[in-house]
């Protein structure tokens, strides 16, 4: 039984190691921040289902196999065969400073259509993951996020939305027009400082965002603070989370494994104080590891930075 169902463009990845204008190596992956919180949720056990168009080719079927293969329900995967699947660029100056460059302009996955959603909805779940991202890919994302929101709050499903703002795909006004509201159908809002003011400009501080949305009835205000850890805002106060001290590789996808640590708890029946706790490991093991995903824990492995660090497992 499907516990999540998240939906989203997810695109062929290169990374290179360095300046792209030097030519050099470049390594082929996946990257999508649904697919991202897909594959966290599924290696910690959970039941999850990604939906999302991809185009009749090797990138397309490198998307759909890799979440096969991550354990992620892909019954929901259409094949565009009009439109190429998108591309993503990683350019990593130095390790904690990226550039990313999107070849995504009338993709495959940017036509997602509410029609799309109808299999997978109708099999139910638990919880609905939705991004800020998706409603900028075009009308039809952004009437599929509305669809499958509407959907889950007449089941009575948990939503969550990562604001996700991407400035190259729309500027912070039109996002905000868009995603402002979408977030007052939320139950769950998690976001950065200023992801967070964008969906409620009206505020001096965060305290008073977040505010604002549990008064428009969200339950969890979750507020991202990088290497600073991580906040929660719910009816009985604020609590606050360290990150995880490890060595920095690659910052890309901390917030996605984030989510997926939350969210995972937050389906185990956890507290918010073990909702932040695990949303910070997965973050810690995101920057700790290249790839949005790849170094992403199983269960089993959840406590392994709290061993020492240069410690040999034998
Ligand atoms: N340098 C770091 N060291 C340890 N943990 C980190 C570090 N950076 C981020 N994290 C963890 O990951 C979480 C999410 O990171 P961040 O706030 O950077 O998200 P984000 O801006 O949405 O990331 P992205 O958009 O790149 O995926 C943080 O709340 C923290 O728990
Ligand atoms: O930026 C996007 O649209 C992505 O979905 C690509 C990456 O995987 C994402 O930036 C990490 O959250």
């Amino acid at each position: 039984m499907i516990e999540v169902i998240t939906l989203g463009e997810s695109m062929a990845a290169l990374r290179g190691q360095g300046p792209m204008r030097l030519g050099g190596e470049l390594s082929l992956s996946v990257a999508g921040a649904e697919s991202n919180v897909a594959i966290g949720l599924a290696r910690l056990g959970h039941q999850v289902s990604w939906i999302g168009r991809v185009g009749a080719d090797q990138p397309g079927e490198l998307v759909t196999r890799t979440l096969r293969a991550e354990g992620v329900d892909v019954s929901g995967v259409a094949v565009d065969a009009d439109r190429p699947t998108g591309l993503i660029l990683f350019e990593k100056r130095v390790a904690d400073l990226i550039r990313v460059r999107y070849y995504r302009t009338d993709s495959a996955g940017s036509r997602l259509h509410p029609d799309d959603l109808a299999g997978v909805l109708a099999g139910g779940a638990r919880l609905l993951h939705v991004t800020g991202i998706t409603p900028a890919l075009g009308p039809g994302p952004r009437a599929a996020v509305l669809a499958a929101v509407e959907h889950a709050k007449a089941q009575g499903w948990t939503v969550s939305l990562d604001v996700n703002h991407r400035s190259l795909l729309w500027p912070a006004e039109a996002a905000a027009e868009v995603l402002g509201p979408l977030a007052r159908r939320a139950d769950v809002v998690i976001a950065s400082p200023e992801e967070l003011a964008i969906v409620e400009p009206e505020g001096y501080d965060d305290l008073a965002r977040a505010d604002h949305l549990l008064t428009a009835g969200v339950a969890e205000v979750v507020v991202k603070l990088g290497a600073d850890g991580a906040r929660v805002h719910h009816a009985a106060g604020v609590e606050q989370v360290e990150s995880v001290r490890v060595p920095v590789l690659d910052t890309v996808g901390a917030g996605d494994a984030f989510s997926a640590g939350y969210l995972s708890a937050l389906l185990d029946g956890e507290p918010t104080s073990e909702r932040l706790r695990r949303g910070s490991v997965l973050g810690a093991f995101a920057v700790a590891s290249h790839g949005d995903w790849e170094g992403l824990p199983t269960r089993e492995e959840l406590p392994l930075l709290s061993l020492e660090p240069g410690t040999t497992l034998r």
